[in-house]
């Protein structure tokens, strides 16, 4: 049976359940980070924790894939306040597209300013290798195309304004900072930058789909994160976000590989260290920025 769906969370709604997670921490986190397929060890990361399974926060959907934990981690980053989704919301879960994003709204009414997100994808950039990290520049809505936007439906503005602009969703002060991390920490050989394309699955792309979307320019493909990064810049949070190339999408018909969510998690586990390493650097520097702008 498929979870309940409802179309539209107000913002009292979404008020009502930053004020329930506020009254019960006393972190007030500036950067809030979801973890992708397998890539839920980041949450671990977190000292001085206080978490909350989904189930018992009011209005928040369930986590129902292998790889998600269900679980918002609230603590510190070495040091720096921050949330941490240890597991998102898919569409191909049966929940609306407002409902998969809700937590990012939830996430702007607790003080975030910036969202870190990470997903596993399959490589169609045939540069790309399994366990790369592709900085995500840009990308392809697909569900989008065919009406199905988060943002439809009457618009808030208290959020933000009817029409946002996307042509500059992807932070690219961000992006640099995470080629410059990258390059610091020695990954200079696994990491790439590229364009992610989402589609809503849960079956993985026939031989004619991929090709098609690499010939649209797509340079990986996955089934999450783009819905989270209109919805964040909506109301006006910075995003960084990153896939990690689990597997490659098979172009070939010749092909003996088989995509499947085992080999996903599998690549996740191999790479999960670098990708916290790489994030969490980059949430000190973030942090101290953002301590420089307030100085100056
Ligand atoms: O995007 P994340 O949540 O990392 O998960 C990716 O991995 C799953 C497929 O194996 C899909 O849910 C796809 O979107
Ligand atoms: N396709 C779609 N989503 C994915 C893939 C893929 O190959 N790998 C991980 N998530």
């Amino acid at each position: 049976m498929f979870p309940e769906t409802k179309n539209g969370y107000t913002y009292e709604d979404c008020k009502a359940t930053a004020d329930w997670l506020l009254a019960q921490t006393d972190v007030r986190p500036k950067v809030g980070i979801v973890c992708g397929s397998g890539l839920g060890g980041l949450a671990d990361m977190l000292k001085n924790q206080v978490a909350f399974n989904y189930k018992d926060i009011p209005n928040f959907p369930q986590s129902t894939v292998h790889g998600h934990a269900g679980r918002l981690v609230f603590g510190t980053l070495k040091g720096r306040p921050c949330v941490c989704m240890q597991g998102r919301f898919h569409l191909y879960e049966g929940y609306s597209i407002q409902k998969i994003t809700l937590p990012i709204r939830i996430f702007k009414l607790l003080g975030v300013e910036t969202v870190m997100l990470t997903n596993a994808a399959g490589g169609l950039n045939q540069d790309f290798k399994v366990g790369d990290i592709m900085i995500i520049k840009d990308h392809l809505n697909m569900p989008g195309f065919a009406g199905n936007n988060p943002l439809s439906g009457p618009n808030d503005e208290r959020f933000g304004v009817r029409f946002p602009c996307m042509s500059d969703a992807y932070d690219r002060e961000l992006q640099q900072m995470a080629m410059d991390v990258g390059q610091e920490l020695g990954y200079g050989d696994f990491l790439k930058e590229g364009v992610y394309c989402v589609l809503g699955g849960p079956s993985f792309e026939t031989v004619a789909e991929s090709r098609m979307l690499h010939k649209l320019g797509a340079d990986a493909v996955g089934m999450s994160t783009a819905p989270e990064v209109i919805v964040a810049r909506h109301c006006g949070m910075r995003v960084f976000a990153l896939s990690l190339i689990t597997n490659q999408v098979v172009m070939e018909y010749d092909s003996a590989e088989k995509a499947n969510h085992e080999e996903v998690l599998q690549t996740g586990k191999e790479r999960a260290e670098q990708l916290e390493r790489l994030v969490s650097t980059m949430v000190t520097k973030i942090d101290q920025k953002l301590a420089f702008s307030i100085v100056v």
